[in-house]
């Protein structure tokens, strides 16, 4: 059956409401395919002229294109991000992706993940610290916790040395990103401003070239400095990693991510500019999505006071009385944790959606889709599917129990998408995550104040609500 058979929205709706589209608030845009997805049943598709997409959201569709490199490339929506994040991994395609995802990879073997292990604790140490001031009133946990992920990966991947950035000190960073949000939301509405041509010549851009200026100010400090760092302290490549955490994390041993990529460019491997658009991508992928997944996170718990207080009593059970800080072996064996994580990014994945170009024709749900179309992985309404999950708007944990995990759809559950393009800071991203809440956990009781249901999901790059996420923190008291 062909593309023109796939259901979908009345063509009227889309180019002639248009400019109603145009007229949609970010909150009432997240909602639209939301309302779109419960009148289909997992495919669906919408003419934006000249643009044909499909939009999927069931396992076996999702499966066709992600497990394969066949469907590997990312669609124009990406190039929206181009002017910030260049072609960093995360947007690249064919050759320069594959070698730049070779060259990277290492920086995220689990040899290097067990040093930065000691950086997330001493950074959750700093988190439960700063939460100290707060305590018995209501706060916004939104700057808190990006605060907790901007160190992270600065002082891991970057190198950055553990000097202690303030919330103040990050503003440099986060303003400019915050400034550019709706920006790139306007884009996205406007399907004339997907052409390249006419984009460059609006006052959109221009408005958006003075933050993208400081973002990439900001990046270049950072490379300049770790270059000087490893000039002055000699810092040689491709020597094997020493077994002692604490030396190696002393000694900011070349491992880093930033540092692989120094040593590629020795050996001609990716040039400054190439750095630049790898750090960019990596100091936003690394810190935003882990910001907005902790921070659903703890707002769920807040609202689930057994499920809180079940993470408690498996944290005490391993760590006894002791209050030295839970480390990476400690954390491994968090698995009810890890369960209520894993659920949170269900109900909340960080990365809603995804997309891909189709340059080959392609088989979804039984409709033969051409080449040329793009491709929306929906994975915000993936992960509601009332038949795969059973009550699906409730925050259940133990739905990520092994007996219950068994039978799935591999492809029914995909925060970090799957497939030779998955997220590549996946693992990093767990770890970083359990660290926190644990650490959060064992101080503090979480009391709610935001609901979920006052949530108002923004349709932006990253998941988030429109206002604070209150949560009110007090001394647990065993
Ligand atoms: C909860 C946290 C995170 C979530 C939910 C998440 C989710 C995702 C998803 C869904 C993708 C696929 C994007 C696409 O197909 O367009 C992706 C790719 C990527 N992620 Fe993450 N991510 C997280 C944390 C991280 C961290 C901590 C890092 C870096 C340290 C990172 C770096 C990247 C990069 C570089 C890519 C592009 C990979 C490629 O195309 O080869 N992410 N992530």
């Amino acid at each position: 059956v062909m593309m023109n058979k796939v259901p979908g929205p009345k063509l009227s709706f889309i180019l002639g409401n248009a400019p109603e589209i145009m007229m949609l608030s970010s909150v009432e845009l997240m909602k639209l395919p939301r309302k779109f997805a419960s009148r289909w049943q997992g495919i669906y598709r919408i003419w934006a002229f000249p643009l044909s997409i499909i939009i999927i959201y069931n396992p076996d569709d999702v499966e066709v294109i992600v497990s394969t490199t066949k469907h590997n490339e990312k669609s124009s929506v990406y190039k929206f991000l181009k002017p910030w994040l260049g072609h960093g991994l995360l947007i690249s395609k064919g050759e320069k992706w594959q070698q730049r995802r070779k060259i990277l990879t290492p920086a995220f073997d689990f040899s290097i993940l067990r040093q930065f292990s000691v950086i997330f604790e001493e950074n959750s140490q700093r988190l439960v610290e700063s939460l100290e001031k707060c305590i018995g009133k209501p706060i916004d946990i939104v700057p808190v916790v990006s605060e907790y992920t901007l160190n992270s990966i600065s002082q891991t991947s970057m190198g950055t040395q553990q000097s202690d950035k303030t919330e103040d000190a990050w503003k440099a960073y986060k303003d400019p990103i915050y400034e550019l949000g709706p920006y790139f939301f306007r884009r996205f509405t406007r399907v004339y401003l997907y052409f390249d041509i006419i984009f460059y010549l609006t006052s959109l851009w221009r408005k958006m070239k003075k933050p993208l200026k400081s973002l990439h100010g900001f990046t270049s400090t950072v490379i300049k400095e770790r270059k000087i760092y490893v000039e002055q302290n000699g810092v040689k490549f491709g020597e094997d990693v020493n077994d002692d955490d604490l030396y190696i994390y002393k000694k900011r041993r070349k491992t880093a991510m930033l540092d692989l990529l120094i040593a590629a460019q020795k050996d001609g491997e990716i040039d400054d500019h190439g750095i630049q658009e790898e750090v960019d991508t990596f100091m936003f992928e690394g810190h935003d999505t882990t910001a907005s997944g902790l921070t659903f996170c703890l707002m769920l718990l807040a609202n689930h006071r057994a499920v809180q207080d079940k993470i408690v009593e498996e944290i005490n059970d391993i760590m006894g009385d002791s209050t030295r800080r839970a480390n990476l072996e400690d954390l491994s064996k968090m698995k009810y944790l890890e369960c209520c994580i894993k659920e949170s990014l269900r109900l909340y994945p960080p990365v809603p959606f995804i997309s891909r170009n189709l340059n080959e024709p392609v088989v979804l749900s039984n409709y033969e889709i051409p080449a040329g179309s793009f491709c929306h992985i929906h994975i915000f309404d993936l992960h509601r599917r009332a038949d795969i999950y059973e009550d699906h708007l409730v925050y259940d944990p133990d739905r990520f129990s092994p007996e219950n995990t068994k039978g799935r759809h591999p492809y029914a559950y995909i925060p970090f998408s799957a497939g030779p393009r998955n997220c590549i800071g996946q693992k990093f991203a767990m770890i970083e995550m359990k660290s926190a809440v644990a650490e959060v956990l064992r101080k503090y009781e979480l009391v709610p104040v935001t609901r979920p249901s006052e949530f108002e999901l923004i349709a932006d790059i990253i998941l988030r609500n429109s206002g604070p996420v209150l949560i009110t923190f007090n001394k647990r008291t065993k």
